[in-house]
């Protein structure tokens, strides 16, 4: 096979390399305006969740150019079975953790249930802890129409917003998770929603689960990227729960997941490993003890 020239790769990187979000060669703290920058590049990006310095750190180092620290850390790493239970103190601790464990990755943190439905003031309170105790360089919340003025005060105030509508997780006991958008009318409320945030000032816009023709007609009437998950292959980003895209969540996952390894297997033949090792006296060995 002949090797592909630059401009006929699927994304044609800047040639010295050093503007890509992924693959670039800067090592500073990737800012929102770094973001803007690529949508005007044509230029897609992953993001993945993570709950916990060692995790991010490994992302990190992988060149991952973006972490969420999602409420999903309610089912994916507190044991809840939704997101619904999570805390702010919760999101604030992991957060944190998060910031901690990176150098150069920009870190959303997801602003929990509670935290911001009863206003722009309180949306604020709660974003201002996320950014002073945590050092998050911007929050994430769910709604589009519904949440225009909490985005427009943390904008205001300083505080980068992503917004995220379609399906929005943190209204399961309304909603159920259900695809969202199809249909007109349905489809209408999801471009009125994707406006709404960006007029009030959201840097990006995660789409759930919402069917790929609407993720891209979405995607080319935004100036601001709009960031897919179960959106189809056109949307500015791509983001998964990292534990359901490496194997680790435990039950089902929703089926846009692909998996790229299989840490639960990994993880439980290590353990045994151990266990079998410890219990038939071949752990540890005279390499593994002091004298
Ligand atoms: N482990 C995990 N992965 C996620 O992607 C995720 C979470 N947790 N928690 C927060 C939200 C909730 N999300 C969800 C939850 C359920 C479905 C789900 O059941 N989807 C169905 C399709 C439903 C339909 O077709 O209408 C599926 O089979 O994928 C999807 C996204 C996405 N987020
Ligand atoms: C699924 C993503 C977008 C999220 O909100 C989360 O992980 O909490
Ligand atoms: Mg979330």
């Amino acid at each position: 096979m002949t090797q592909l020239s630059a401009a006929q790769t699927p994304q044609a990187k800047p040639s010295d390399g050093s503007k890509a979000l992924y693959g670039g060669k800067g090592t500073r703290r990737i800012t929102v305006r770094d973001i803007a920058l690529a949508k005007e590049r044509g230029e897609k990006w992953p993001m993945l969740t993570a709950y916990d310095a060692m995790t991010a750190s490994v992302f990190d180092e992988a060149g991952i150019p973006v972490m969420l620290v999602g409420d999903s850390a309610g089912n994916c790493h507190l044991g809840y079975e939704t997101t619904v239970p999570v805390t702010l103190d919760e999101m604030t601790m992991l957060s944190a953790a998060v910031v901690r464990g990176t150098s150069r990755a920009l870190i959303v943190g997801d602003l929990p249930f509670g935290s911001y439905q009863e206003g722009p003031v309180q949306a604020l309170r709660s974003a201002t802890r996320l950014v002073k105790e945590a050092g998050v360089g911007a929050v994430k919340l769910e709604g589009g129409e519904r949440s225009h003025d909490q985005i427009r005060l943390l904008v205001e105030s300083g505080i980068p917003v992503m917004a995220h509508i379609g399906l929005t997780p943190q209204s399961v006991n309304a909603m159920g998770y259900r695809v969202q958008g199809r249909g007109e009318e349905a489809a209408q409320q999801l471009l009125r929603d994707a406006k709404a945030v960006q007029d009030a000032g959201a840097f990006a816009v995660v789409l759930e689960l919402v069917p790929a023709e609407l993720a891209a007609e979405v995607t080319r009437v935004l100036h601001i990227p709009t960031v897919g998950i179960g959106a189809g292959p056109e949307t500015d980003a791509q983001v998964l729960v990292w534990t359901d895209m490496m194997g680790l969540t435990g039950g089902r996952v929703p089926k846009f997941v692909k998996q790229y390894a299989d840490l639960r297997r990994a993880m439980g033949d290590a353990a045994k490993a151990f266990a079998d090792d410890v219990v038939g006296g071949t752990f540890p060995l005279d390499e593994h003890s002091v004298h």
